[in-house]
């Protein structure tokens, strides 16, 4: 069997789109369709009203009927205009509502996963799915209403007039209909693969303008606009190739259907001369016949095209429903309730955990963060030091073993109870666009200006705040493009400080500050971290004197621990390390 024909797969993601959008739509649907019904018997009766016009007007000559079909045909064509309006409107309205939900309900679905999903999938290929995916449920749907209600009653009110006129003539034209839906299903094949290929060049387009704007100055300095251009205009030429082989196999039903069309209405012209001329018949009937069958053309071509165009909107609709049917990568248990607030102390209980299958990352991992405290998590780069925050802030869970809070295991608790308690201050501080003041207030949400305030002046950020034009409406570009890395670092401090949680992960930055930004940095994070458990990752020792506590790890697991000045003392990996980077 070709490939295209899958029915039992088409028929179940048509029925799964109309069962969830049809009954949340019920109302905007109902009244088109009824509308689209009074388009097809409007069609028909225009195609039934020509045997009056022509017999009336040759036959009987009387002027009073002549009047009575004027103002009948009026009436058809103003009930149809309006109707068509109505139509129109509904379906257009309830299309962007479809498009609206979907699109809610694809990022709802993606904001809900897990992080390791984020890893899984392109960013570009997400951007895409969003806009494309929802925008082809709405194609289906679309073409669905107006295929099975609009056109196949048009097609059957008409089809009705012509077996009512002329029962043989009949039999003339119907021949070559299935001759037509077989030559348009042959084009089927090509389609979903086309689909398929456009949706992935669309989705390469994203990625490289989004690399493009975030790599700017990598493109700029390293002279990459050449490489970057050329992947781009292939992208943008993949998609023209696409888009042009899909309206060429489109436009290809139209000769099939004009070649038969044409043979059809000339053996119907033939065999009408000869009835009129020969068989003495009324020209009324044969010109309603004739009529009827012009109209019936248009139909019946959009519904030999109906799989066509069906085909390349269930592409996105399939696409749309793998993503929103993945499984969480991480979910909340069944019955998980918030964790009881507590002092902060922090442990993990033979932790082990891996990214991959069979390539251990943390093994066995005992350790306690003492509440209140400062601990330094220092170590070789792949020894699993993000690994740890990783699971505090419950971004995964453990193959085996227990994340404690205040001797509650989060693995149990809802997540954004265990968010609740974290603040996280990232090495590579992320701004959201938008201005300083809505920045910070991301900290805690519904925060007054004040205490936004407050949270700069605790960050040392706001000097240099009051200094920008702006002030506290400056707005920061895109990913806070328009400030300096130190002030991006204050404002991060600032959002951690506003959100008072008893809880502090703090991923260091590795590149230099200056001298000042540096102070200005470690004077507000001694304010931020006083009081607060706080596990830092330092990557360079020169920070970790103050620790109360520093943890060593190697390959996963805590290999030395204590205060700076005994682990200095100690022979070890600390030492080392700390030999190594004085040095350097
Ligand atoms: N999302 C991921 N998927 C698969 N493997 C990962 C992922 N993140 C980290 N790893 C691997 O896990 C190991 C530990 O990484 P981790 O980021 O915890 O190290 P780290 O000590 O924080 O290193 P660094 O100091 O360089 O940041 C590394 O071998 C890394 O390649």
């Amino acid at each position: 069997m070709p490939r295209f024909f899958r029915p039992t797969q088409n028929h179940l993601l048509i029925w799964r789109l109309i069962r969830e959008s049809f009954r949340q739509h019920a109302v905007g649907y109902g009244i088109a369709i009824v509308a689209m019904l009074v388009v097809a018997g409007m069609t028909a009766a225009s195609a039934l009203v020509m045997k009056y016009i022509t017999d009336e007007f040759v036959v009987s000559k009387d002027i009073n009927r002549v009047y009575l079909i004027a103002a009948a045909v009026a009436g058809i064509f103003i009930l149809k205009g309006i109707a068509t309006f109505v139509q129109a409107f509904f379906l257009s309205r309830v299309g962007n509502s479809i498009i609206a939900d979907r699109q809610r309900k694809i990022y709802d679905r993606i904001l809900a996963q897990g992080i390791s999903f984020y890893h899984s999938i392109p960013s570009s290929d997400l951007i895409t799915r969003v806009t494309h995916n929802a925008q082809a449920a709405r194609v289906v749907l679309d073409v669905i209403v107006t295929s099975f209600v609009r056109d196949l009653f048009s097609l059957i009110g008409l089809v009705a007039v012509m077996i009512y006129q002329q029962p043989v003539l009949s039999l003339v034209a119907f021949i070559v209909g299935p001759i037509a839906i077989f030559g348009v299903n042959q084009i089927l094949r090509r389609v979903r693969k086309i689909m398929e290929a456009e949706f992935m060049s669309l989705a390469q387009i994203v990625q490289v303008m989004q690399e493009t704007t975030i790599g700017v100055r990598i493109v700029k300095s390293f002279n990459l606009e050449q490489v970057m251009r050329s992947r781009m205009h292939r992208a943008v030429s993949d998609v023209e190739r696409r888009a042009n082989s899909i309206a060429a196999l489109e436009a290809g039903t139209s000769p099939i259907m004009e070649t038969l069309a044409g043979l059809a209405i000339a053996g119907v012209v033939l065999v009408s001369g000869y009835l009129v001329v020969q068989g003495g018949q009324t020209p009324g009937s044969i010109m309603s016949f004739i009529t009827a069958l012009l109209l019936a053309y248009e139909p019946a071509k959009r519904l030999a095209r109906f799989r066509v165009s069906l085909e390349a909107g269930l592409v996105g609709v399939r696409m749309m429903f793998e993503l929103t049917d993945r499984p969480l990568t991480l979910e909340e248990k069944p019955g998980a309730e918030a964790l009881v607030p507590g002092p902060g102390k922090i442990e993990l209980q033979h932790v082990s955990f891996s990214y991959a299958d069979g390539e251990p990352v943390l093994r066995d991992l005992d350790l306690t963060f003492p509440p209140g405290k400062m601990t330094a998590l220092v170590g070789p780069s792949g020894s699993g030091k993000s690994t740890i925050m990783n699971l505090i802030m419950r971004m995964y869970d453990p193959n085996s073993g227990q994340v404690l809070f205040d001797g509650q295991d989060i693995a149990h608790a809802t997540l954004h109870s265990v968010r609740d308690r974290i603040a996280y201050v990232s090495q590579d501080t992320f701004l959201f666009t938008g201005t300083i003041m809505h920045n910070i207030r991301l900290g805690r949400d519904g925060a007054s200006d004040e205490e936004v305030i407050d949270a700069a002046k605790a960050a040392n950020a706001h000097d240099f705040i009051m200094a920008l034009k702006g002030g506290y409406e400056t707005q920061v570009g895109e990913n806070g493009a328009l400030l300096s890395g130190g002030q991006k670092q204050r404002l991060s401090i600032a959002r951690a400080i506003l959100r008072d949680a008893n809880v502090l992960l703090l991923d260091e930055a590795t590149s230099a500050l200056d001298a000042e930004s540096e102070a200005l940095f470690r004077a507000a994070l001694e304010k931020l971290s006083s009081g607060r458990t706080t596990i830092a990752i330092a990557h360079r020792l020169s920070t970790v004197h103050q620790a109360d506590n520093i943890v060593v790890m190697q390959d996963g697991k805590a290999v030395q621990q204590g205060r700076h000045v005994d682990l200095i003392e100690t022979e070890g990996l600390y030492r080392r390390l700390y030999e190594f980077q004085l040095m350097d």
